[in-house]
């Protein structure tokens, strides 16, 4: 199986993503994961564009040790100069030159005829070739330059010492068949070819980026360039790990190695998301925080009963710590048992059900539910209760200057009656704890209450707690709902029923006392 190399530009192509800009210590802190992710040559910067630049490709050569480290340079000998200046003392240092050859670039951007462009790309390069052992040159917006004109600057790079030959996609425009195959026309028609490594570098302008990057693999290149997590220039380069995942996960398709440590990717992936600033997208492939999440219930019945049905990687292997089951409106039964009894509740199969579709109606209203909000869900009636009482409605009016109001309705479990009431409160509990005492029609004494949020943001799920006296009996109630005052009123409701049901065992005791007696 053949390797091939991977040359990453976080730092100077993935730099150039507006808005983003590293410093030397950033820089250094990024190369040295980037080196043990298993990286073949860092591209540390452009040393011309600025002094800061300069020291930082410097100071990530000097700690670099088991990847090559390259400066960006245009075709001039300032630049040349530069960048060996800031890698001189480096243990493999590497040149990217780079030249456009397009008619578009010629024209316009450097105002050259084509006898121009040849003549300055040999020069740069026999120019570099005094100092550096490694020369990368770039055709820049090859993509677009007429494919004789393509061989001819290869030709004449390669006879002016050229080990690299980068084709770049600069503007990603190109259809992953029409980059293979320029490739495969570069080997048919320059002579000296073989002589240099071929390398790819693929703009995301079309979303076809890492599909270009795999068509040259195919073609049979030797290098691959791109940038963690897909940063760059406007929609960025190749995403690396999408790349080497895909070589990685359908080696026996590619029939490709990288040197890439697969473990890596996720710290490498996060470490660069919060230097840069650039957020990772949830729905990103491979590192995005939902690249091994699963919400609905088929999936993860499917992936409870075997994890391959619905994931090709491991999250573990990219270094993630485990597939994540997300309980959401999509979820099902499987997976919210799963994760209760994770959580350590092993609950009858009737509670189970009782309790999903109380999850299901919460779920409807919220995003998804975290473990804090399971807990609270399957603690919200413990013990065995007797459903005396069930909040079927609930309305609220609240103003500073009114006084508050609840009306409510409840059915009687027992009864299937419906009892609808309404009370005044010096506040919104006050309310709606009076309503519910004329519903029931039970005279309590409120000892205790108090209603927290479990989870964090304006969705979280709210907890009530509430305790009541009645004569020698006390009791404890819980209610959990995305509304607070809901909650509570669920609380309240909870410590009645608990009443009830003691007293009707109470009541039970005394009349087999009596039969007994
Ligand atoms: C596809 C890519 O990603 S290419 C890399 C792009 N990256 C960067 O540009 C980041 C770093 N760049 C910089 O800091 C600055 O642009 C510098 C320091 C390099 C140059 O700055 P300035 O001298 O002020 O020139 P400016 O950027 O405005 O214009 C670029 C000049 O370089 C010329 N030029 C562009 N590419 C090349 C090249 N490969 N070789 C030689 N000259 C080039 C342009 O024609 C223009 O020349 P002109 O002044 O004669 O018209
Ligand atoms: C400098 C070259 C390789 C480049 O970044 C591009 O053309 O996209």
């Amino acid at each position: 199986m053949r390797t091939v190399q991977i040359f990453d530009t976080t730092l100077r192509d993935g730099e150039q993503s507006p808005g983003v800009n590293l410093s030397t210590e950033e820089k250094v802190e990024i190369a040295l994961q980037l080196e043990r992710l298993g990286v073949n040559v860092i591209e540390a910067g452009f040393a011309a564009s600025s002094p800061g630049d300069q020291s930082a490709v410097r100071e990530v050569a000097r700690v670099v040790t088991d990847a090559s480290v390259a400066s960006l340079s245009r075709a001039v000998p300032q630049d040349i100069d530069a960048a060996w200046e800031a890698l001189k003392e480096a243990k493999q240092p590497a040149i990217h030159i780079f030249l456009a050859t397009s008619p578009i670039h010629r024209e316009y951007k450097l105002r050259k005829t084509k006898e121009q462009v040849l003549e300055q790309a040999a020069e740069a390069v026999r120019y570099a070739k005094r100092f550096f052992p490694v020369v990368e040159f770039s055709p820049e917006d090859a993509g677009r330059t007429e494919i004789d004109f393509l061989c001819e600057v290869a030709d004449v790079v390669i006879r002016a010492g050229a080990d690299v030959l980068n084709i770049p996609d600069t503007v990603g425009y190109l259809t992953p068949d029409e980059y293979a195959n320029i490739f495969v026309q570069l080997r048919e028609r320059v002579p000296g070819i073989d002589r240099v490594k071929l390398s790819a570098h693929c703009h995301d302008d079309l979303g076809l980026a890492v599909a270009n990057s795999l068509a040259a693999i195919r073609a049979g290149v030797d290098q691959v360039e791109g940038a963690i997590n897909g940063i760059g220039e406007r929609a960025g380069n190749a995403a690396l790990e999408e790349v080497v995942m895909a070589l990685y996960t359908r080696q026996s398709y590619y029939q490709v190695a990288t040197t890439i440590r697969p473990a890596e990717i996720a710290r490498t992936s996060r470490l660069v998301s919060k230097l840069t600033g650039m957020p990772v997208p949830a729905n990103k492939a491979i590192v995005g925080a939902n690249a091994f999440a699963h919400e609905s219930g088929i999936h993860q019945d499917g992936m409870l009963k075997h994890q391959e049905t619905y994931e090709i990687i491991r999250p573990e292997t990219v270094g993630f710590s485990q597939t994540k089951l997300v309980l959401g409106k999509h979820s099902g039964r499987h997976a919210f048992r799963e994760r209760l009894e994770t959580l350590g509740y092993t609950l009858s199969e009737e509670r189970i059900n009782a309790l999903f579709a109380r999850f299901k109606e919460l779920a409807d209203r919220k995003k998804s539910l975290t473990d804090e909000d399971l807990i609270a869900l399957a603690e919200e009636k413990h013990g065995e209760v007797a459903e005396f009482f069930e909040l079927e409605s609930i309305q609220l009016s609240y103003g500073n200057h009114a006084l508050p109001t609840a009306s409510l309705r409840l059915r009687n479990r027992q009864t299937g009656d419906e009892v609808e009431e309404a009370a005044c409160g010096n506040g919104s509990i006050d309310a709606i704890f009076k309503a519910i005492d004329r519903a029931t029609g039970e005279q309590v004494e409120l000892l205790d209450y108090k209603v927290a949020s479990n989870t964090q943001g304006t969705d979280a799920l709210g907890e009530g707690y509430v305790q009541l006296r009645q004569g020698e009996l006390t009791v404890q109630g819980r209610g959990v709902s995305t509304d607070v005052l809901e909650a509570s009123a669920r609380a309240y409701i909870d410590a009645i029923n608990r009443l009830l049901t003691r007293k009707q065992s109470k009541n039970q005791d005394a009349t087999l006392n009596v039969v007994l007696g």
